[in-house]
């Protein structure tokens, strides 16, 4: 079954039976308040409902339908968040984004993660460890395709020059920061950083050992209270949580949802004409594509290669966005 268990994620729905009309008898909601999921544990969500923390179940009309870190849920019963009480989730609002982690051997499902997300911070150390290039490309491909502004987040900046892994990604347009550590061991590069997060809803994803957690740290100089928080309810924290975090950003003006131990992502539902929408330059030099056409390097007549022959594309650009589009099908953790 992989991490999650099934209550907490997004199944692909069965058809249901249906005992009676669906118009009729569905109860109506209109006392029914909005809130934040802001983490997800063994079928229990944590709400954010007026600044308050509010503990919740699914009630039984969402049947299977998955409930994610972000998701802008509905929520009736006790909501005043009182010791022990158990509000219940009875609506899930549509999402904007999704980010779904891969299928594997135990799971065949991608399952959606995270929702609402408006940018996909990619957080790669320079050095220690290696930058893997094609798992930055795949993040790249999930956050295209996802509806997700990706940033990336280059730290250990003083261990090794970011120019190398830069300029693989200039060519993209991809936004960058620079993060490292100075002698007297304090972050450098962090209020640039924060100044990105500022106003949006930042999913951090990385590998083990990239510096993620510290930067975290940084940015959310409560996180430890805030889990504490979440701590006493639910009897778990950060570190033993299985689940994706929400926290508030430092001064309030934006999210940040921390997401340990996940590190691959779904990418198999992915259609390449989708994909270079995120390009509209490019997607403009597809109109005479023959039809079907992936607009991969091997695709004999793409509009990509006519635009490159004629000088209208920049070759760097058309090759660095079928790297994405190869990236794919290519697994690498
Ligand atoms: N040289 C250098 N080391 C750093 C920097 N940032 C963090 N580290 C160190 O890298 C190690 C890993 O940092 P963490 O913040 O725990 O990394 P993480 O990505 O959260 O790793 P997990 O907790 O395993 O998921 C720690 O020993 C940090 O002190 C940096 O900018 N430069
Ligand atoms: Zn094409």
């Amino acid at each position: 079954m992989g991490r999650y268990s099934e209550h907490d994620v997004e199944h692909y729905e069965r058809p249901r039976r249906r005992t009676r009309p669906r118009t009729k008898d569905r109860p109506t909601y209109d006392d029914a308040v909005d809130g934040l999921v802001v983490t997800v544990d063994r079928g229990r969500f944590t709400l954010l409902i007026d600044g308050r923390t509010v503990m919740a179940m699914k009630a039984r009309p969402l049947g299977r339908k998955g409930v994610v870190v972000g998701d802008r849920v509905r929520v009736v019963g006790d909501v005043t968040g009182a010791d022990g009480s158990l509000a219940r989730i009875v609506e899930v609002q549509e999402r904007t984004s999704t980010l779904r982690r891969t299928a594997d051997d135990d799971d065949p499902v991608e399952r959606v993660i995270v929702a609402n997300v408006t940018q996909l911070v990619v957080v790669t150390a320079l050095a220690d460890p290696e930058p893997r290039p094609r798992w930055i490309d795949r993040a790249l491909v999930a956050a295209y395709d996802g509806g997700m502004a990706p940033l990336l987040c280059l730290s250990k900046a003083d261990l090794e020059d970011p120019e190398t892994l830069l300029s693989t990604y200039r060519s993209l347009g991809v936004p960058w920061e620079v993060t490292r550590r100075d002698a007297d061991r304090t972050i450098v590069g962090l209020d640039a950083l924060h100044e990105r997060l500022r106003g949006e809803t930042s999913v951090l994803i990385g590998h083990s050992g990239v510096g993620k957690s510290t930067l975290v740290n940084a940015l959310v100089p409560d996180a430890r209270r805030e889990t504490g928080h979440v701590n006493a309810v639910t009897g778990q924290g950060r570190h033993t949580s299985t689940s994706a975090l929400m926290l508030p950003l430092e001064g309030g003006d934006g999210w940040i949802i921390d997401t340990p131990g996940i590190r691959s992502f779904g990418l198999a539902h992915v259609q390449p004409e989708h994909l270079i929408e995120a390009f509209p330059d490019l997607d403009e030099m597809t109109e005479d594509c023959p039809r079907g056409c992936t607009h991969a390097e091997d695709e004999p007549e793409c509009g990509l290669d006519v635009a490159v022959a004629d000088g209208e594309a920049d070759p760097e650009r058309v090759s660095s966005f079928r790297r994405l589009l190869a990236a794919r099908s290519i697994s690498d953790y």
